[in-house]
């Protein structure tokens, strides 16, 4: 048996727009991704599936359920976002005089003062507040642990029109790209932890920034908004996210003493052959290090920044696999396709590793690189707040599960203090531009009933978790899935 510390807690990540809608009358019609997926063009063009999630598991009327559920598994803690665009589905008022310091494109600081909170809470939608606050009742009263993650993709309309900014049209709410944006998102931290900070074990700022970036503006074929091409908007996007991380942190520090972290996606990356070490280091400053340097360090690709530095009390690391680079020239690198993120969905990798609905390599050793190496360049508390499987036939998730828990005890064996594991996730849910077709729950969801079924690996998680170890007559799952072709 792998007993890990007493203290280790095993549960889920979930996020509003991929879980909270299913039930009628529970639909949030004011972001941008709501517009997104269901515009005419995205959908006939194939950017987006067509799935619509209104048709989703329904958190926000069945949370009970949900909670019964990860109770029944033996979970103990839950990361949770609330969406901006309930909260606040008109524009906020403007802030007070004097709150504000912007020095060029730089958002150096963002007072936000009992006058501005109770200027905020005029304009905000109080029943939304209400009812974030029963459902994360709810998980206290069960004992979950729980962090609020206050953002996880979509924008208030006001905030980002997507639409017209694909169309390359930048005179409307430009989202990431307006530093009104960075000071918005501070004021709006500020007030949810001022209004739910009871009910909070740890704050994260965002979900993922890289991705929001990446996706919205390099990768456009991801089917994220406002997919329009623009390396140079995609940088000044992921400034204005590291700038709002900061200040955002800032103002949830002047109403709450809880840490304040923030969640990030997290590739391992291996060399295609020894020569190709260097890429590995090139594709994680790029990737990792680059951001983590700015809201540690202060270090903003170069620049001292110190309104940036000694932002970050805790580190969520997502990981679902491995991109495998290669040296294009001495500080250059690409990435090779067929292994990893870049594999073919339901295929093998040239290392005859399976690879997932989504086509993700399964590389659970990828995890281990990953905690280790925060750890050792910043010594911050680590939680692993993403892990999981596209597999709607639950053949691979067993393998999966067991082989990634077990690598983050490798991790804690080498001395990493990584508090705890949220599977990605409790139930099937929402995908972005790939709808319902990409299975990641543990329960499986029939959207029709909104019935939730317990996959095979929903009863080994469980093992796992009540008893906070890997039982020996588990561990023969702690090994690569025995491929065989699923397809003809
Ligand atoms: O794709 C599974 C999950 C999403 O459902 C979560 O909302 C998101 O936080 C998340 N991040 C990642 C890893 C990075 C990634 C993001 C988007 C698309 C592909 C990979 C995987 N996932």
């Amino acid at each position: 048996t792998l007993s890990f510390p007493k203290g280790f807690r095993f549960g889920w990540s979930q996020a509003g727009f991929q879980h909270e809608m299913g039930i009628p009358g529970d639909e949030d019609t004011n972001s941008d991704w709501w517009v997104w997926v269901h515009d005419r063009d995205n959908i006939v063009s194939g950017l987006v599936s067509g799935d619509l999630p209104e048709n989703g598991p329904g958190y926000w009327s069945l949370y009970r359920v949900f909670h019964d559920n990860a109770v029944r598994m033996g979970l103990d803690i839950a990361r949770v976002n609330v969406e901006w665009s309930r909260i606040f589905p008109k524009p906020m008022p403007e802030p007070p005089n004097g709150n504000v310091e912007v020095v060029g494109d730089k958002v150096i600081k963002v007072d936000v003062d009992e006058r501005d909170l109770r200027r905020l809470d005029e304009t905000a939608n109080k029943a939304a507040i209400e009812h974030y606050r029963a459902i994360f009742n709810d998980l206290k009263n069960r004992n979950i642990f729980f962090i609020l993650n206050l953002y996880h993709w979509p924008l208030p309309l006001w905030v980002h029109d997507p639409i017209r900014v694909r169309k390359g049209d930048l005179s409307g709410p430009t989202g990431w790209l307006d530093i009104k944006t960075v000071i918005n998102f501070a004021r709006f931290a500020a007030y949810v932890a001022w209004k739910l900070d009871d009910l909070v074990d740890m704050y994260s700022t965002m979900n993922e920034p890289n991705v929001v970036a990446w996706n919205g503006y390099i990768n456009v074929k991801s089917g994220f908004p406002p997919s329009y091409l623009n390396p140079d908007l995609a940088r000044k996007a992921l400034v204005n996210l590291i700038q709002a991380h900061a200040r955002a942190y800032d103002a949830i520090k002047t109403v709450s003493r809880k840490p304040v972290g923030i969640i990030y996606a997290n590739n391992a990356y291996t060399p295609l052959t020894e020569k190709d070490s260097k890429a590995v280091e090139l594709a994680e400053q790029d990737a990792r290090w680059s951001f983590f340097d700015a809201v540690i360090h202060g270090n903003l690709y170069g620049e001292v920044r110190e309104d940036l530095r000694n932002r970050l009390d805790w580190i969520g690391a997502n990981y679902y696999s491995r991109l495998v680079v290669k040296l294009i020239s001495d500080n250059s690198y690409a990435i090779v396709p067929g292994y990893g993120h870049a594999c073919e969905r339901n295929s093998v990798s040239p290392d005859n590793r399976p690879c997932s609905d989504f086509g993700w390599e399964f590389y659970p050793e990828g995890l281990y690189d990953v905690l280790t190496k925060y750890w050792r360049r910043y010594h911050l508390p680590i939680y692993v707040t993403e892990n999981g499987i596209a597999d709607s036939a639950d053949y691979l998730r067993p393998y999966y599960l067991v082989s990634h828990i077990y690598q983050v005890y490798r991790a804690l064996s080498d001395g990493v203090d990584v508090r705890g594991y949220l599977h990605w996730s409790l139930t099937d849910n929402y995908e972005w531009a790939s709808g319902f077709s990409m299975r990641f729950g543990l329960l499986y969801v029939d959207y029709t009933t909104k019935r939730q079924y317990w996959r095979p690996s929903a009863y080994i998680y469980r093992e796992i978790a009540l008893n906070k170890a890997i039982p020996d007559e588990l561990m023969h799952l702690n090994t690569i899935p025995p491929v065989r072709s699923l397809r003809k």
